[in-house]
């Protein structure tokens, strides 16, 4: 364990001898020994020994040290006021932080004050705006399996403590769960005790407490959410996730009412929502590309949100397109709307930029956190729903009227705010300032005796001066002394009897009267109370907010969905998207283009008919366009599940249960036994799961090992699915073999991707006639396109020429490099045409010698271009 967290040794061993003050301390060590512990002092928060060490090397804070009867110990702390900076480096490192505060008046304790842990900050458990990234959920995760006989069954539940949203769902294997889960995307996970750690993922993993995995204290645990949580969850496995999770989320927060706001558990039923896993989202570039940045991807073309509300739902849907077809089709009747009414929708996105985070919000009310600027801005928000329901009153779309009749205002609450709070309050709640005139009598009554108090003192010294006949009397007031009259020294005969002395200065002396000291202590008192009134005003407006969390967070739902929708219908405009049919039986697209590709290039939009054959056999050289066409196909699928418009003229689709992919293995040239296993437990996968309402994308599956092989494996691939699964499938390869399946098996087509030009004209001056035409076209590709690649790659024509004699050798036949197709009678090149191959002394010895060696027929396309590469290199090195 590290040294940091948990009782410090050094204090431990002292036992009873310790200060108050540190035995205070340990003891919180104790109980959050997984949390590095920052304890209050003043304004600092400190921690000392080992994590004195952390915080001094991490915050790069000095290290001092703390000296008492016991000893000397290091100790290094940071100021309050920039405690959430650094906090969040240490959750950078990797820590947990508990907030140790005085939970006592210093002034009032008697003996040492107290301190208690308000909060365990950990990554899936922030609640800090500062800390939270506006648009995305931020969640902790629990895993937990099935006890007795449910065995086999495992859930996930996940919470975002900044919103409330509460989720559960589950699966039948390890690997069904552990794709829910990094769906979800977790910043931090708690795994049930049966699984000893031994999931290996990428967030914080944190021990809980076994005892909140019990099915008994996860089921008392639930009934702050559900009254009969059993019918809400649908196993053991996810009533003891969900029980144990909201457990964890207790223990981190441990403010009364901090997780008021969670109050409904949503269970995802995997039925009913298109299934994609992790490597599919990856692959498909939907929530980040394959560099693993989070630009061009699918959800930043969407992401044309106008409120973080609005966003967090469109990655909510995007990571979970529906199956319901009449759901979809309701989505996609109120994108269709919007997209014809453009005042309606434009207006409504206008109006919805005004929408603050309730969401959040409502969470920082219920954690009694929220301050008067909060309020307001939730007023703000309020103020706008009339105005969207207004935008809506002629929309006819089953899911816009709904959202219209849903649209509670909560006007009472409005009106409370509006009455009680200032329209621009202070952010501190206990200095005034905060409550507006005209809600509590008693408030104005202090405020006006407060005014009238100071009115009085500012007249004084116009009276005073007339009174006395003391010109230079002055009336002033200081920190120490409050009000005084101020006479200078010449005068002072004249200073009336009632003039009591308060101070005595070099030229003058300062004095006060009775009454100014009653007006005095009059004031005072009622600027006093009247902030404590405000204070105790202010938090009962609060307290009534918190109390109607439940429609808020209806309201917020509300709001997401309609920005959500608005968003759809106004990409689609933007990109020229058109509505899909989904109650077909195969996929047919029209003009279909890559959401994510066509923008920044002029982009060739292609068709696909998967409905008598299922299953296409997509050859061509690389860069062609194979994965961007099936990728493509996929995505559109995606988007129409989730309700969206689609990037082509016409998409006939039908609904899918899940896509799998298997792509992007191109870009992992390593090779060797592990890819090539892992490739094949991917594959087994897909063969085990897919159905014949599934999409499946193949990208050279068995190129990881010998081309015969590959091939081999490819072949039986195409059959099984072809014959056993039936799945709409879209196989990229290079193995020009499987081309000819589309021939053999009813339910299989050929495609290609046709390169233009006779690659033949090249006259090695750069000015080769290829060109990539990104248009699939029925039959296969020619074979020898990889070659007329690494002609454009800048291969020396004589290397080219070699490798094609080479390949004509193997293949027993020359194929003109043309994007014909593979018909029979085409005329054949003669092989090991010499004449054409350069200058052949330029061919370094050694290359020849390898050249001759190669056994092309056993290398996979990328790892020819990479001999061919080599080569290129030593002609290069050669040259200079
Ligand atoms: N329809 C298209 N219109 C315009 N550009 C396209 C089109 N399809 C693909 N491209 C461009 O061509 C490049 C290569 O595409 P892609 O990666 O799909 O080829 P590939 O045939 O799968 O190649 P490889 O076999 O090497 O994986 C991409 O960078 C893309 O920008």
């Amino acid at each position: 364990m590290d040294a940091a967290l948990g009782p410090p040794a050094a204090m431990a061993d002292h036992g009873d001898d310790l200060t108050p003050m540190m035995t205070q301390y340990v003891e919180l060590c104790e109980r959050y020994d997984d949390a590095l512990v920052l304890f209050q002092m003043g304004d600092f928060y400190e921690a000392f020994c080992e994590a004195a060490e952390v915080v001094s090397r991490e915050l790069e804070v000095a290290l001092t040290q703390r000296e008492d009867s016991t000893g000397t110990y290091p100790m290094a702390g940071v100021p309050i006021r920039s405690a959430a900076s650094s906090v969040e480096t240490l959750l950078d490192a990797g820590y947990r932080v508990a907030v140790a505060e005085q939970v006592e008046d210093a002034e009032e304790a008697t003996g040492v004050v107290d301190r208690a842990v308000t909060r365990v900050v950990t990554p899936g458990t922030v609640v800090e705006d500062e800390l939270l990234a506006p648009g995305s959920a931020n969640y902790v995760a629990c895993l937990a399996s099935a006890t007795g006989e449910g065995e086999g069954t495992y859930a996930v539940a996940v919470v975002d403590v900044s919103t409330g949203e509460f989720r559960v769902t589950s699966a039948d294997s390890r690997e069904g769960i552990r794709d829910e889960l990094d769906r979800f995307a977790p910043k931090e996970a708690v795994l049930a005790p049966e699984f000893d750690g031994d999931f290996d993922l990428d967030c914080m993993v944190t021990p809980h407490d076994p005892d909140a995995f019990e099915v008994e204290a996860a089921r008392e645990r639930l009934e702050s959410v559900a009254s009969r949580p059993e019918a809400v969850v649908e196993n053991d496995a996810e009533l003891r996730a969900a029980g144990a999770l909201l457990a964890y989320a207790a223990h981190t927060q441990t403010a009364d009412g901090a997780l008021d706001h969670v109050t409904r558990l949503t269970r995802d039923d995997p039925r009913d929502r298109l299934e994609l896993d992790a490597t599919a989202l990856r692959s498909l570039g939907v929530f980040e590309n394959p560099s693993g940045s989070d630009d061009h991807t699918l959800l930043d073309v969407l992401d044309e949100t106008s409120c973080a509300l609005g966003r967090r739902t469109l990655v909510r849907w995007l990571r979970r397109p529906l199956r319901d077809r009449e759901r979809i089709e309701a989505r996609l009747d109120a994108v269709a709307e919007l997209t014809h009414a453009s005042l309606v929708r434009e207006e409504l996105r206008d109006l919805l930029r005004d929408v603050y985070d309730i969401e959040r919000l409502v969470g920082t009310v219920s954690r009694r956190r929220a301050n008067a600027r909060d309020l307001r801005a939730l007023k703000a928000t309020l103020d706008v729903v009339p105005k969207i329901r207004e935008t809506l009153s002629e929309t006819d779309s089953a899911l816009l009227a709904d959202s219209r009749a849903d649209l509670d205002g909560l006007d009472d609450v409005r009106g409370l705010i509006g009455r009680a709070i200032r329209e621009e309050p202070p952010t501190e709640i206990t200095e005034g300032g905060v409550i507006a005139r005209g809600f509590d009598d008693d408030l104005d009554e202090l405020r006006t005796n407060a005014r009238e108090g100071r009115e009085w003192v500012e007249g004084l010294e116009e009276r005073e001066r007339e009174r006395t006949g003391i010109d230079s009397l002055s009336v002033g007031h200081n920190e120490v002394h409050g009000f005084y009259i101020e006479v200078t020294n010449p005068n002072l005969d004249a200073v009336p009897e009632e003039y009591t002395r308060r101070q005595t200065l070099k030229n003058s002396e300062r004095f006060y009267t009775p009454e100014l000291k009653r007006r005095e202590d009059e004031i005072l008192g009622a600027s006093e109370r009247a902030d404590a009134r405000e204070h105790r005003l202010f938090r009962e407006v609060r307290e009534e907010v918190a109390g109607e969390t439940e429609r808020l967070q209806a309201l917020a739902d509300t709001l997401a969905a309609l920005d959500t929708l608005a968003t759809l219908a106004h990409v689609a405009v933007e990109n020229r998207y058109t509505r899909p049919e989904l109650d077909h039986d195969g996929v047919a697209i029209r003009d279909g283009r890559h959401p994510v590709v066509e923008r920044g290039t002029e982009f060739v939009p292609n068709d696909v008919d998967l409905r008598e054959e299922r299953f296409a056999v997509i050859t061509g050289p690389n860069m062609s366009g194979k994965s961007t066409y099936m990728r493509q196909v996929a995505l559109i699928q995606l988007l129409a599940q989730v309700g969206s418009f689609v990037p082509a003229s016409e998409a006939k689709l039908p609904v899918v249960d899940r896509i799998f992919t298997r792509i992007g293995a191109s870009d992992d040239i390593a090779g060797g036994e592990s890819t090539f296993m892992r490739e094949m437990t991917e594959l087994t996968a897909v063969l085990h799961d897919a159905t014949r309402d599934s999409l499946v994308l193949l990208d050279e599956v068995g190129r990881g090992t010998s081309t015969t092989d590959g091939e081999a494996i490819a072949r039986a691939v195409t059959e099984f699915i072809h014959d056993e699964v039936g799945a709409t499938t879209l196989f990229a390869t290079h193995y020009h073999d499987l081309a000819r399946l589309g021939d053999e098996l009813d339910g299989v087509r050929t495609l290609h991707f046709a390169v233009e030009g006779d690659p033949d004209a090249g006259d090695g001056t750069g000015s080769d006639g290829v060109t990539f035409l990104h248009t699939v076209a029925e039959g296969s590709a020619s074979a020898s396109y990889g070659i007329e690649v690494a002609r454009l790659a800048g291969v020396p024509e004589s290397v080219v020429e070699r490798s094609r004699d080479l390949v004509a050798r193997e293949t027993g036949s020359s194929e003109p490099a043309t994007d014909e197709t593979d018909e029979p009678g085409e005329e054949q090149r003669s092989a090991g045409d010499e004449s054409e191959a350069g200058d052949e002394a330029a061919i370094p010895p050694e290359a020849v010698a390898e050249l001759r060696e190669l056994r092309v027929a056993e290398l996979t396309p990328v790892e020819a271009l990479v001999r061919l590469d080599t080569l290129k290199r030593r002609f290069d090195d050669q040259d200079n």
